[in-house]
């Protein structure tokens, strides 16, 4: 049950976007797939939905083949990152609109309605709305069809940053309520991590790890996903610089400056949140960890690592 996606390939000309996608998504689960823009998230949401025609690999929904099954027949929504609300419709009409004609379209909208919040709002027009509440009401269009897989891609671009944080939990909410299944594509990795169940991180078309937000942190599978996950990420260099083997990749938070076996220069210092964030360069190579004083670029500094990964090459 769930969604599954095998061997999944879609060129646009001679540029592959998606390069062999397999992915299993659970019934009812929140995931969220985190890429840089242009890595294919949206095109794959888009094949997902029907609207992109695939070159090879199967979708199954539920454990049946949609691969080639028009989008209306699919039983999935999918809410667009710049998600338009006709503005010479009203709120009521806006979400009645996928449902028009359909027996009862007026109430299953007003329950829509209701479920998200937004009842008072029905008359209103999408200008007299903000940002937070247009989302709510392009979600409620998504939903009011009651889909099997629910879309959303980008769904907090047009909302503010002050308003991110309710904007966000009110997603998380919605989505165990209604236990839809749900994939969730974001460039933005703190979001990525407060809203996944799981998550997978994609790249060039192609996903290269998959696993819960703190598998992802803790446990890269590799050099790229550490180099990508974390703000800041790992710091990835030849161990060699300090004596260890292999390729390391070392954490800011497990940096301890100040003391320590290990001596560097720091290159540059940002003030973070209430701490410093101290760029320690390393031959061709640096490492960051964080201290409560500003330090002075150009000076040595001794450090310690409490714990460091190792990846192959
Ligand atoms: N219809 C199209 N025709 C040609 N190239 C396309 C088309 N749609 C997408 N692409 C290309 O496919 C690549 C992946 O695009 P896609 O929009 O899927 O990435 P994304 O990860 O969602 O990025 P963003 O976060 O910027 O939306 C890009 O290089 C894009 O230019």
């Amino acid at each position: 049950m769930g969604l599954s996606i095998r061997g999944l390939v879609k060129s646009f000309g001679k540029h592959r976007v998606l390069n062999g996608i397999d992915l299993d998504v659970h019934d009812g689960e929140l995931f969220v797939i985190l890429g840089y823009s242009g890595s294919g998230k949206t095109t794959l949401l888009r094949c997902i939905a029907g609207l992109e025609k695939v070159d090879s690999g199967k979708i199954y929904i539920d454990n049946i083949d949609v691969t080639n099954l028009p989008p209306g027949r699919r039983s999935v929504s999918m809410l667009f990152q710049n998600y338009v609300l006709y503005p010479h419709k009203t709120v009521l009409e806006n979400i009645m609109m996928p449902i028009e004609g359909e027996p009862d379209a007026r109430k299953r909208a007003i329950d829509m309605a209701e479920e998200l919040g937004i009842r008072d709002l029905l008359d209103r027009y999408p200008s007299q709305l903000s940002g937070g509440q247009q989302q709510r009401v392009a979600l409620a269009r998504a939903l009011v069809r009651r889909p099997r897989v629910l879309l959303l891609d980008e769904p907090l671009s047009n909302i503010d940053a002050p308003q991110r944080i309710s904007a966000r939990r009110f997603i998380k909410d919605l989505q165990r309520r209604e236990k839809i299944t749900t994939i969730y594509v974001t460039h933005d990795q703190i979001e990525a991590m407060a809203e996944a169940d799981r998550m997978a991180i994609m790249m060039e078309g192609r996903i290269l790890q998959v696993g819960t937000p703190e598998e992802l942190y803790y446990d890269p599978a590799n050099k790229y996903v550490a180099a990508f996950v974390g703000d800041p990420p790992m710091a990835i260099i030849d161990g060699s610089v300090l004596g260890l083997k292999g390729t390391i990749g070392v954490r800011a938070d497990d940096v301890i400056i100040g003391q320590g076996p290990y001596e560097g220069v720091v290159d540059a210092v940002e003030f973070i949140m209430g701490r410093y964030l101290v760029h320690i360069e390393l031959g061709d190579y640096e490492v960051r960890g964080y201290s409560n004083q500003r330090l002075k670029e150009g000076e040595k500094v001794r450090f310690n690592i409490l714990k460091f990964k190792t990846f192959e090459e």
